[in-house]
């Protein structure tokens, strides 16, 4: 496990690894200039062609760390609850198509009193996966002040999927499927249910935000248009069956 940045990037911690390059402006294309990939300089294994910046945003105890850890580690979380504190992050290096994605992943803090911090760091994000809980009314409910504060603070063509996680608690869930489609669709947000404890969807969330990424910056007319709506609903898996 990369080692818990606990401590605030804001203050002193790594940012993403921005080139010099300016940040977006009228003339540059929305969500920035292509970061080059480091040179192999071997070592460190982190070589890659193009990096992006995702963001993990809602309520605190939704999910967002144990999706994250899901998807780099492999492993779930199990156990007593840490609330992140500020924000955290990890980098994962995605193959795309041939083309190495490398994934800065920032895991924001749902706790209220951390929404200043996070704010400051919606504006370099590229996308955002928003989470609430399946077994939690509330955080469904609050889906829609995220959606506001996402309008106010995100780049205006912020990468954006809805993930209502841990379905794996089937007997406790009290947001229906249904519930979250339809919220996604009167938002035109791509959608899925996940679960960061038995892994349904969660790697598809991610590799669905790098072709999205890697597609929009490398604009190779050879290829389809990759369209990440039809992608997460043709790969999605549903949760009504099996596992307990
Ligand atoms: N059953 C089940 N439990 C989960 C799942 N994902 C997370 N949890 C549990 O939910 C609790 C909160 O998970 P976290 O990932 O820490 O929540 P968070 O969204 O990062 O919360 P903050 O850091 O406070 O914003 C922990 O006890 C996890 O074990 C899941 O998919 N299924
Ligand atoms: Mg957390």
């Amino acid at each position: 496990i990369t080692p818990a940045a606990s401590t605030l990037p804001a203050a002193n911690g790594p940012r993403p690894a921005r080139s010099g390059t300016a940040r977006p402006g009228p003339d540059t294309p929305p969500n920035g200039p292509l970061q080059p990939g480091r040179p192999s300089l071997g070592g460190g294994g982190d070589f890659y062609d193009v990096a992006f910046k995702v963001m993990l945003v809602g309520d605190s105890g939704v999910g967002k760390t144990c999706l994250l850890v899901r998807f780099k580690d492999g492993a779930f979380l199990a156990g007593t609850f840490i609330s992140t504190v500020g924000i955290d992050f990890r980098n994962k290096v995605l193959d795309v198509d041939g083309v190495k994605v490398k994934l800065q992943m920032w895991d924001t803090a749902g706790q209220e009193r951390f929404r200043s911090v996070t704010h400051a760091y919606y504006r370099d994000a590229h996308a955002l996966l928003l989470l609430y809980d399946v077994t939690n009314k509330a955080s469904f409910d609050n889906i829609q002040a995220w959606l506001a504060e996402i309008h106010e603070y995100a780049q205006h063509d912020v990468v954006l999927m809805l993930l209502g996680n841990k379905v794996d608690s089937a007997h406790e869930r009290v947001v229906k499927r249904e519930d979250g489609e339809k919220l996604a669709k009167e938002y035109g947000l791509p959608f899925m249910e996940t679960s960061a404890k038995t892994g349904l969807n969660v790697d598809l969330a991610f590799t669905a935000i790098a072709k999205e990424l890697k597609q929009r910056s490398m604009k190779t007319p050879s290829e389809p248009r990759f369209r990440l709506h039809d992608y997460v609903k043709r790969e999605g898996q549903g949760a009504s069956c099996c596992r307990p």
